[in-house]
């Protein structure tokens, strides 16, 4: 059998991982079909550090969020990202993986709080790492999260779980003309204002020359393949 491309990886999880066709929440069936993918990388014995987005939590509470202080609803933001990371960490507990969670921001009798040395000795015991609380700052998002992380976990790359199922010339639910890069430069993704991801992740990656594989959450398969270092998404390279 081949055997996979990367020793270590940081994928990133937007919260649409966890929520399937529900309106906002975390949908059983879903994040079962997540963790199904996510346990099989991790049997490889690929280490596999996880930074999880909170979109499918924050959709809910949004409407009440409205008129509030930036910085006040990003710290509710964060806060989603801690209980999908629970969700996460508990649902890959029933398939038989020992995942961390660790927090960016102080939650201490919830989940142990991230350090960064504690972190890399869990990934070399064959852990998984859940990256709680985004980089533990507002005006952030969780793919800067991923970019941090990454970066901190020495990750070979970024994989990017999410809608589509690669990086377009143009946003792919707008413009139904907009056709799939196989690969971009970080330069031209940003001279190009691809909103895949936001800039600040893009350049924090291309600064640390830690490349990205844009890819879909939702195909059967994907992730393996991404794995195994098989032509699927886009890789978004320095
Ligand atoms: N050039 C592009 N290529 C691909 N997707 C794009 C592009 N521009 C905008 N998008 C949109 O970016 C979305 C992914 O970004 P984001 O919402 O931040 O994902 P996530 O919630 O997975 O972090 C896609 O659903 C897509 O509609
Ligand atoms: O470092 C961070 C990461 C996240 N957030 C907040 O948490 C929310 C959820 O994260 P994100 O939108 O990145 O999740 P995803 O879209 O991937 O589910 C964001 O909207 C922000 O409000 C933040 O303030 N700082």
């Amino acid at each position: 059998m081949s055997k996979p491309a990367y020793k270590r990886v940081l994928l990133k999880l937007s919260g649409e991982a966890l929520m399937g066709d529900d309106p906002y929440g975390i949908n059983r069936a879903t994040i079962e079909r997540t963790v199904a993918d996510v346990a099989e990388v991790a049997k490889l014995g690929v280490e596999l550090a996880i930074v999880i987005g909170g979109g499918n939590i924050f959709r809910g509470v949004a409407p009440g969020a409205q008129g509030m202080d930036r910085a006040t609803a990003d710290y509710m933001g964060m806060l989603a990202t801690v209980m999908n990371a629970l969700a996460l960490a508990d649902a890959m507990r029933h398939v038989g993986v020992t995942a961390r969670v660790m927090s960016a921001i102080g939650i201490e009798q919830v989940v142990e709080p991230y350090v960064r040395p504690k972190a890399l000795q869990y990934l070399e015991e064959g852990k998984v790492v859940v990256f709680a609380a985004g980089t533990g700052n507002p005006f952030f998002t969780t793919d800067t999260a991923a970019a941090l992380r990454g970066s901190e976990m020495s990750a070979e790359i970024v994989l990017k779980a999410t809608k589509v199922d690669g990086v377009y010339t143009a946003d792919p639910k707008k413009d139904p003309n907009a056709t799939l890069y196989h690969s971009i430069s970080f330069d031209e993704a940003i001279a190009k204002h691809l909103q895949v991801m936001d800039a600040t992740a893009f350049a924090l990656c291309r600064d640390q020359k830690l490349p990205i594989k844009v890819f879909s959450i939702t195909k059967p398969g994907a992730l393996m393949r991404v794995i195994m270092g098989e032509d699927e998404g886009t890789l978004v390279h320095v």
